[in-house]
């Protein structure tokens, strides 16, 4: 599905992501962990087309979306939906308009002046709150809402696009624990219920060894581990975070109540169901 080539960025002197490859071959739910300044954002954006890469290729379906240009880039940003930790909003705009806003591309400049949607369009926004448990949400503006809801509005936004991919920077970070496991559990959903690849950047070890398939580890820009949440052992963490022997996962856990989360064993029953 998916081959990360040599890619590299360099801002200045300093690799921010330093040549780095790995394939995806089916829509998994990819976590990257790593400390702060490891590169995970960096490379969530070169994937998204938000910044350029320095070098390397991203291929899909035979195409290097590195490469594309113009129209051609602008349809691939809206095959890898982009969801942020601070959720980007237009605050003071309603939720439903905040939905739609996923498709303004697709707009002519008078549509978009008169804020004109067509009915089908609507019809597909309210849908889409109502899967995520927030559709009586739809007429108030988005500054409204707790952070939770704001997060699952854009995690909305995004799925408008109908994407193939959804990429995550750090969906969860500022949230409460209940809210955070809302919307993992929300992108977990989507993930096995539509088969739409996620990757996140996450800053927690917890919520990548429950909700992912496979965790990515980087370091200084480069991967130090790729591997299944059960090969993520303390050791292997500290590693990846540079940390010594007072390393104290803790320290990075989210607390998510783990008798309530949905693990991987019940993606699983879905996934059989
Ligand atoms: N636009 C930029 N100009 C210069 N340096 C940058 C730019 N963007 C990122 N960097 C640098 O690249 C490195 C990687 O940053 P990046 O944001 O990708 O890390 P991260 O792992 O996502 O960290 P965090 O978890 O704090 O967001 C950092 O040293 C950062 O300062």
């Amino acid at each position: 599905m998916l081959q990360v080539r040599n890619v590299s960025r360099v801002f200045g002197q300093k690799a921010a992501v330093d040549n780095i490859s790995f394939d995806i071959d089916r829509p998994a739910f990819v976590g990257i962990i790593g400390r702060s300044g490891a590169g995970k954002s960096t490379f969530l954006r070169m994937m998204n087309r938000l910044t350029d890469a320095s070098t390397g290729q991203i291929m899909v379906e035979g195409r290097d979306i590195l490469a594309l240009k113009g129209a051609a880039a602008r349809a691939w940003q809206s095959n890898c939906a982009m969801i942020f930790q601070q959720f980007n909003l237009v605050p003071r705009m309603d939720v439903a308009s905040n939905v739609l806003h996923g498709i303004l591309n697709r707009r002519s400049t008078l549509q978009t002046l008169f804020n004109l949607w067509p009915r089908a369009d609507i019809l597909k926004a309210l849908e889409i709150l109502d899967r995520l448990g927030i559709a009586e949400q739809a007429p108030k503006r988005a500054e409204a809402l707790s952070g939770g809801q704001q997060q699952r509005v854009a995690i909305a936004r995004a799925l408008m696009q109908d994407p193939r991919i959804i990429l995550a920077d750090e969906p969860i970070a500022s949230l409460d624990p209940m809210n955070a496991q809302i919307v993992m559990d929300t992108l977990k959903r989507i993930n096995v219920e539509d088969g739409r690849m996620v990757i996140a950047n996450l800053h927690t070890l917890d919520t990548a060894r429950r909700y992912c398939d496979r965790v990515i580890g980087m370091r200084d820009g480069r991967i130090v581990f790729d591997g299944t949440p059960e090969q993520l052992s303390t050791g292997v963490a500290r590693d990846i975070y540079g940390a010594d022997d007072s390393f104290n996962e803790a320290a990075t856990s989210t607390s998510i109540p783990a008798d309530t989360a949905p693990d991987r064993a019940w993606a699983e029953r879905m996934l059989a169901n």
